[in-house]
């Protein structure tokens, strides 16, 4: 087999020389006849010939090879760091390396074929103190849940993260969107929802006990009964707290070792190549963003947007007479009180504690006094007073 890196190389080099010279390019279609059908889309040129056979060696490249067996389901060996992990996934060449390489001091290669990134590329986003792994993904594609190049891989690589960043190309058709979703769907992720409210207990013996808090409207005993018995779950407790419940959620209850709850915030890139009005219907999508990297707009909302999505809450601590280390935050979840800032602090540190002072959304007035229980805010600065000290 003529080694298809070697084939790669080549045509990467090919295409590095005719576009070090756009003019030759343009004869070379020219004389190759291309020119009169020349999609006048970006990306979409002279050089998309090359750039196809490329992708789809580089697409080979991804497919598990004999005796691989199918792609295998972990994910990449990337260690997680940092206070939170985002993944960005996506189709081939929508932009997330170009992503990555913008807002973190990672460079991961860009370029206008497919499957330019063949593997996890970790990146730290530093925000206000807060370090946050940022993960480069190669793109998938239809089938990728079923072992399509490395999709079990990078979904599987999704799957632990806290935020995915799904980046969309907003000059492409709008069923991308769902047909990622389908794919993430397929291998037990739960986008944007929280896990149902239904209560289900196994037992050793007893059959099934089913009872509804209120009149379900998409379910009723006979059909939770034969889902259970399908599923071989003969004696149980079931409670059907929320009316609104589905079949396919009581089997994600069922299922519920292999369901992964997880945000995700949708990005459309290429906004500079779009109308304004599509822009906007864009824009005003649920959980949406819309950025262009090229012309470096929309980046810093995307970025806030994640740490908002991520529900985290940075808190800086700051010694007597001292002014706050702002490069350093401290990072609990969203409602927690000065007890949890403590405990992140060190265990022993309530024992002694006396008081706190708050600087912040927090604070009623600057500083505030507070005790253990004050809820704390994004961006709070927090002095903890000890007994001994005070
Ligand atoms: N017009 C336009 N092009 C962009 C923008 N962002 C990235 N690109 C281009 O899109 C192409 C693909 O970018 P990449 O960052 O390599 O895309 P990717 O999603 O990492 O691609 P794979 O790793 O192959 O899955 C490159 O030619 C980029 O220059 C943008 O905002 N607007
Ligand atoms: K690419
Ligand atoms: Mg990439």
């Amino acid at each position: 087999m003529v080694n298809i890196t070697e084939k790669i190389k080549e045509i990467e080099e090919e295409m590095r020389r005719t576009q070090k010279n756009k003019a030759t390019e343009y004869h070379l279609g020219l004389l190759k006849g291309y020119v009169r059908h020349r999609d006048p889309r970006p990306g979409f040129g002279l050089a998309n010939c090359a750039s196809r056979k490329l992708a789809r060696l580089r697409a080979q490249l991804l497919e598990p090879g004999p005796g691989a067996g199918g792609g295998g389901g972990a994910g990449f060996d990337v260690t997680k760091s940092g206070d939170a992990r985002i993944s960005l996934v996506g189709f081939p060449s929508v932009g997330k390396s170009t992503f990555l390489s913008k807002v973190t001091k990672t460079k991961s290669v860009v370029a206008a074929y497919s499957f330019t990134t063949l593997t996890a590329i970790p990146g730290v986003l530093e925000y206000g103190g807060a370090e946050i792994q940022l993960l480069d993904l190669p793109g998938i594609i239809e089938g990728a849940s079923e072992g399509k190049g490395r999709g079990r891989q990078v979904i599987s690589a999704a799957k632990t993260s806290d935020l995915i960043l799904m980046v969309l190309d907003a000059t492409k058709r709008a069923e991308q969107r769902a047909l990622l979703e389908a794919e993430l769907e397929a291998v037990g992720i739960r986008l944007n929802c929280e896990p149902p409210n239904i209560y289900l207990k196994p037992k050793k013996a007893g059959g099934m006990k089913i009872t509804f808090q209120s009149p379900p409207k998409n379910l009723d005993e006979k059909m939770i009964y034969n889902i259970l018995r399908d599923y071989k779950i003969l004696n149980c407790e079931v409670l059907v707290r929320d009316e609104n419940a589905t079949v396919d959620e009581f089997i994600d209850v069922i299922m519920k070792d292999h369901r992964k709850y997880i945000k995700c915030l949708y990005v459309y890139n290429k906004i500079d190549s779009v109308s304004l009005d599509f822009l906007d219907k864009l824009a005003r999508e649920p959980q949406t963003v819309v950025m262009s990297c090229e012309l470096d707009l929309g980046i810093q909302d995307v970025v806030d947007r994640c740490w908002k999505e991520l529900n985290l809450i940075r808190v800086y601590t700051k010694r007597k007479s001292v002014v706050p280390d702002f490069s350093e935050a401290l990072i609990v979840r969203s409602n927690s009180t000065i007890e949890d800032v403590c405990d992140r602090i060190h265990r022993s540190i309530k024992d002694t504690f006396k008081y706190a002072l708050v600087w912040g959304a927090s604070a009623r007035h600057i500083p505030q006094r507070v005790g253990l229980s004050h809820p704390v805010a994004d961006e709070d600065v927090v002095s903890i007073v000890s007994a001994w000290r005070a």
